[in-house]
């Protein structure tokens, strides 16, 4: 059972204060994946107050890239001192956590297409590792470096890996309707169009609606919980808003 689950940088970094760790939050997430022990979990976190803050200051977005090294650096090295965090928090509870930094094994091309080589994930799951990957910048053929969010890493990696179970932890329950209640299942963004907005913090990659988006394109069902419900997710039971593709 390989399950691949995503550490929101809403949840483990106070967004509203520059590179700030939210301790209670990651400690809390920390100790429901180390309680799990899962055998085959491969973690993805994203930016919070570290990338998001950095990209939206150096001009770096998913669709505009940039050559400017001290840049692009400052962006992926914000990202980086996130992920050693994460990384140590998890090898303290006793989680054999192992950083990936995809800045340094995926690239785009010129049509922004991604490669991510999935040997380096697929080898640290093989020797009983959990890879923790991050949002990152990547080099991209004629424009640079551009971002490439977690939520982008979690589908290629669940489709990659033939994930069983995909779960985003965000800082909402699930996704909201109009009425402000959690959506129990989304099987088409048409159903979901018009109550979708952008987050709420400085974030370069789109929020709720490009999550949604993501997960509608796997062929698994995925799931989009808050915090209080990653042990359930952890335990297999449904946790959120089902987002549901296949079923369109
Ligand atoms: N309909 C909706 N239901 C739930 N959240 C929504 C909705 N529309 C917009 N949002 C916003 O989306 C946010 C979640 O997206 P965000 O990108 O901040 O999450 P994250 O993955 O936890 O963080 P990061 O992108 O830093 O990793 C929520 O905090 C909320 O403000
Ligand atoms: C802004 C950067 C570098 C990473 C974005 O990742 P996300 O928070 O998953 O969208």
């Amino acid at each position: 059972m390989t399950v691949v689950l995503k550490l929101g940088g809403s949840v483990v970094t106070d967004k509203e204060t520059p590179e700030t760790v939210d301790d209670d939050a990651l400690d809390a997430a920390v100790d429901a994946i180390g309680d799990a022990a899962l055998d085959r979990l491969v973690l993805v976190h994203g930016g919070g107050s570290f990338g998001h803050y950095q990209a939206d200051r150096h001009g770096v977005s998913l669709s505009v890239g940039s050559h400017d090294a001290p840049g692009v650096w400052a962006i992926h090295d914000a990202m980086r001192r996130l992920n050693d965090v994460i990384v140590e928090r998890l090898q303290a509870a006793g989680v054999p956590a192992l950083p990936v930094h995809p800045l340094s094994v995926a690239v785009r091309d010129a049509n922004a297409d991604l490669t991510l080589p999935l040997e380096p994930t697929r080898t640290m799951l093989a020797e009983g590792f959990v890879p923790v990957l991050h949002g990152d910048v990547v080099a991209e053929a004629e424009a640079g470096a551009t971002i490439i969010s977690g939520d982008e890493l979690v589908t290629r990696l669940a489709t990659g890996l033939s994930a069983d179970r995909v779960g985003l932890c965000s800082t909402v329950p699930g996704v909201y309707d109009d009425d402000g209640a959690v959506i129990p299942r989304i099987s088409g963004f048409a159903q979901v169009d018009a109550v979708l907005g952008g987050s709420e913090s400085t974030d370069v990659t789109g929020g709720m609606a490009e999550k949604v988006r993501a997960l509608l394109a796997l062929d698994s069902p995925a799931q989009i919980f808050g915090p209080e419900s990653l042990p359930a997710f952890l335990a297999g039971e449904s946790a959120g808003t089902v987002v549901d593709g296949g079923a369109e």
